[in-house]
């Protein structure tokens, strides 16, 4: 597991400025949401991250060393999870380490280790179109997992699953990044999943297409137990975090 540092990061497009000196911090082992309106430039913050654009200005730093405009350095799972569909679900999911010039059959040794822990076990053989919408996911998170065990930028991993699977898919999640010790900063727009499932909630806002730039108006720390975060939604707590994201929502 690895920290995440973005320092004073501004980024734009042409003549918009999108980013406006952005910061945060990750601690490393620790879940970071990232909530914030439609359009703000989220996914442009995380291509900034991980390395597919260079920022106008500022620093991402990776437990310390700069890896500005460095790509392949984190892991990076995309909103669709873009599994090859003529691929077997063990294939797909050892594809990094074969990209990265692994041997493919230790590739796979790799991989089938894991498929238990991500929930996929029986499945090595399968095309992705046979799996269910969480299977898939949780195949594209092991993917993502394989490219880079320290850190995980995760654009709505769960948006697309329906509210039964998604929350079987948060306590399975943060299982997972206890047992792995991965860390990860994950964008959603849902209020109640960043609650129930950061350590730390980074709030952003902005309207890069009005002029005005995006810069994070405040962050909320979560204290609670991964142990105790399958009720947590129902404590008086949970309602207090999630008012307090709200008035930084505006
Ligand atoms: N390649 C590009 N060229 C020009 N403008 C862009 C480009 N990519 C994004 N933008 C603009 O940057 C702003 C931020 O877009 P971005 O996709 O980062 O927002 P977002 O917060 O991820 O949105 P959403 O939550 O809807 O996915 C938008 O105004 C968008 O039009």
């Amino acid at each position: 597991m690895a920290s995440l540092d973005i320092e004073d990061v501004s980024q734009g497009f042409g003549d918009i400025k999108v980013l406006d000196a952005i910061n945060l911090h990750v601690e490393s082992g620790q879940v970071a949401c990232l909530l914030g309106p439609s359009g703000c430039g989220k996914t442009t913050l995380f291509h900034a991250i991980a390395g597919l654009s260079r920022p106008w200005a500022g620093r991402v730093l990776l437990d310390g060393h700069d890896i500005t405009g460095q790509s392949g350095r984190l892991a990076y799972m995309l909103q669709k999870d873009l599994l090859l569909p003529h691929k077997t679900i063990l294939d797909n999911v050892s594809l990094p380490l074969v990209l990265k010039g692994e041997p493919r059959d230790s590739a796979r040794d790799k991989a089938r280790e894991l498929l238990g822990l991500f929930g996929l076990e029986g499945t090595q053989d399968r095309w992705p179109a046979e799996l269910s919408g969480g299977m898939r996911q949780r195949a594209a998170l092991l993917r993502s997992y394989l490219f880079s065990r320290e850190f995980m930028l995760l654009d709505e991993p769960f948006s697309a699953l329906d509210a039964f699977t998604k929350a079987d898919m948060h306590e399975w999640f943060l299982n997972v990044v206890d047992t792995c010790g991965t860390t990860a900063l994950v964008v959603t727009h849902d209020i109640d999943e960043a609650v129930k499932l950061a350590d730390i909630i980074y709030v952003m806002r902005g309207a890069p297409q009005r002029g005005e730039p995006a810069h994070i108006v405040g962050c909320e720390p979560v204290a609670c137990e991964r142990s105790q975060r399958a009720s947590f939604s129902l404590t008086p707590a949970f309602l207090d975090h999630k008012r307090r994201v709200l008035n930084l929502l505006g």
